[in-house]
């Protein structure tokens, strides 16, 4: 038996058709709803990722201002800009492409950013609210994965959820919102003792860590959800995931693929944390 493939790309279809229509709704009220995205640098996979963005944005009809930066630039013009648009009352959402390069502290130029348009839920106040269990921002990625999970119909009340990587825009927030869902949760990471024994107890397995395929059929239980949060690539410029999705399938009961799984999600709950923002200034 092979797994049921859950579809990113055919879920945030879905999705987006519900948000163009609330973009539609708001425009009609004289707001359109607008995201500001920053990269410094010039990362290949971020411009991607940043190309992506701004063309969900225009499809959805979401308007979206792209300033980007040479790699060198002084931290304090990036802030002098974030403030600017923190101040913007037609900017909705700002995001800073992460990662930044080596001058810069992340975190500062994170709390830089207005609590209410951080449509990231990176800043310490929404990262906080999420951990109260009151989020107003959830993290697009985590957010994505929940979507899916609730699409998928996955059983969450009382599953075994394993999360293999605790970073802050993944792990971290996906253990809250997992536990917020009623399940029982574990987090491993690289100095978890014996993964496989962790990863083999899940119903419900996370793969966020950034190692091509580690996780292998053998290491799943039977019937599992798999889902793979990574995105690497190949030395042959293959994108691929944590998963090793060939051997994966055969055991997974539900699974989802890279390209076309977790990351279309992302771009697509990054639209819904905007217009949730825009839609907020009426309240
Ligand atoms: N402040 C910030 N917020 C982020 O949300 C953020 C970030 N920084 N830095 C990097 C990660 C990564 N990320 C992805 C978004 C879309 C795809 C995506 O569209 N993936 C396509 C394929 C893309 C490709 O062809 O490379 C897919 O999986 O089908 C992947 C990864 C957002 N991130």
């Amino acid at each position: 038996m092979t797994a049921r493939i859950l579809d990113g790309n055919a879920i945030s279809a879905l999705l987006r058709e519900e948000l163009a229509v609330r973009a539609a709704a708001l425009k009609a009220r004289g707001i359109t709803p607008c995201l500001a995205v920053i990269l410094v640098g010039e990362d290949p996979a971020s411009a991607v990722y940043v190309r992506n963005k701004v063309a969900g944005c225009e499809k959805t009809g979401l308007r979206s201002i792209k300033d980007v930066y040479p790699a060198a630039v002084d931290p304090a013009v990036v802030l002098a800009r974030i403030a600017e648009l923190n101040a913007d009352p037609t900017v909705h959402g700002i995001l800073v492409q992460l990662p930044l390069p080596k001058q810069f502290d992340a975190d500062v130029v994170l709390e830089a950013i207005a609590p209410e348009k951080d449509v990231d839920g990176f800043h310490a106040e929404n990262v906080g609210a999420l951990m109260q269990g009151n989020p107003r921002f959830i993290p697009c990625t985590p957010y994505g994965v929940i979507k899916m999970l609730e699409r998928g119909k996955v059983v969450l009340k009382g599953a075994e959820a394993v999360i293999v990587g605790r970073s802050n825009i993944v792990g971290k927030p996906m253990a809250m919102l997992l536990l917020a869902k009623s399940c029982t949760v574990t987090v491993c990471h690289s100095q978890s003792k014996d993964l496989a024994f962790h990863t083999r107890r899940a119903d419900i397995l996370v793969a966020a860590v950034g190692r091509a395929r580690m996780i292998t059929g053998d290491m799943i239980k039977p019937g599992a959800t798999v889902i793979d949060v990574g995105i690497n690539r190949t030395p042959e410029g293959k994108l691929c995931g944590d998963v090793d999705f060939e051997s994966a399938k055969e055991v997974a009961g539900l699974i989802t693929p890279v390209p076309g799984g977790v990351g279309p999600m992302t771009i697509t709950m990054l639209l819904t944390n905007t217009l949730e923002s825009a839609e907020r200034t009426l309240k």
